[in-house]
């Protein structure tokens, strides 16, 4: 795992090992264009230190996970994934071996990516254009502002909760089409504000799924299911998690549901 931005982990937890990089795998290095980052290295950390150096990953600063995570999903904000940016990525497989997997290898879609089964990313080459960096750092502050704007940054979500069946993530643009976006489906079900326990469907954002203080893994799952359940209703899309929902249900409803 990276830093946990992306995953809800199921009430009755996981049965296996989690690997999750510390300090060791959190360098960055810059070489002429090229921004070498550890898999444990912040997003928005490598994008600063880019911009010092004058060198344009501005895209990864409002973005709150890892660079493990970031190659992994194909993470990308405002018109921008690293898929765009990505030279290679240095993994270690289940067997050992230290292997460096190209773009060809990794066939970047939305929000995915062919990864190897089992393999950990150690760390990953960017390639970034060139820039002021007193622009860099204005336009990141610029892109904070619109997120802050218009996500609820400061609660409890794992970001969006499903891909937007456009197959893309928003720009930023004002020509950008909202039609098939997963907020607009979602409010046009309904389900804006919606509750299960301490789950709710986000009134500022309706594509997050916001912990208000007390919820179980599993209400935050079920309401996700049964957003989906009233968006295929109510348009016949059926929207995909981009969260990733790992282990296993608490034991009283594992038992249930054996039975
Ligand atoms: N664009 C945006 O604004 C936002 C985007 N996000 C997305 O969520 C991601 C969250 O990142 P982060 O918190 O780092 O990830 P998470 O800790 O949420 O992990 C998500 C998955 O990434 C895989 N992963 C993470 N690190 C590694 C690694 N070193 N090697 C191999 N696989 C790895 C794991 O897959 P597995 O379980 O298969 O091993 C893990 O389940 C972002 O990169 C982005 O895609 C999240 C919030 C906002
Ligand atoms: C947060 C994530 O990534 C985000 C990424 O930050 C943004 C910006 O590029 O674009 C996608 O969201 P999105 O399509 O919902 O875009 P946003 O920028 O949040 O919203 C677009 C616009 O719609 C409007 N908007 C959004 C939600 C809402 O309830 N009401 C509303 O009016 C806002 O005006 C906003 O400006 C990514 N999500 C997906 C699934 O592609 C994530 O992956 O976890």
């Amino acid at each position: 795992m990276g830093v946990g931005s992306n995953l809800i982990v199921r009430d009755g937890g996981l049965r296996a090992v989690v690997i999750r990089l510390g300090r060791g795998f959190n360098g960055i290095e810059i070489d002429g264009n090229t921004v070498i980052a550890g898999a444990a290295a912040l997003d928005a950390h490598v994008a600063k230190k880019a911009a010092d150096a004058g060198l344009d990953l501005t895209f990864l600063r409002t973005i709150p996970g890892s660079i493990g995570g970031a190659v992994r999903m194909n993470a990308g904000c405002y018109g921008t994934y690293t898929a765009d940016h990505f030279i290679w990525a240095e993994v270690v497989t289940r067997t050992g071996e230290i292997m460096r997997l190209g773009p060809e290898d990794l066939q970047f879609q939305y929000r995915q990516t062919a990864w190897p089964e089992g393999a950990v990313l150690i760390r990953a080459a960017f390639e970034a254009s060139e820039g002021v960096p007193e622009e860099l750092h204005a336009r990141m502050q610029e892109q904070l502002a619109k997120r802050d704007e218009t996500q609820p940054t400061k609660d409890r979500t794992a970001g969006s909760t499903f891909r937007n069946p456009a197959g893309f993530s928003s720009t930023g643009r004002a020509d950008d089409s909202h039609d098939l976006k997963a907020w607009k489906v979602i409010d046009d079900a309904g389900m804006r504000g919606a509750m299960r326990g301490g789950a709710q469907m986000s009134p500022k954002h309706s594509n997050f799924l916001v912990n208000t203080g007390e919820a179980s893994a599993d209400d935050l799952e079920s309401l996700g299911e049964e957003v989906r359940k009233r968006v295929f209703q109510n348009s016949g899309i059926e929207l995909e998690w981009e969260i990733m929902r790992v282990g296993e249900p608490a034991p009283a409803k594992a038992k249930l549901a054996d039975k």
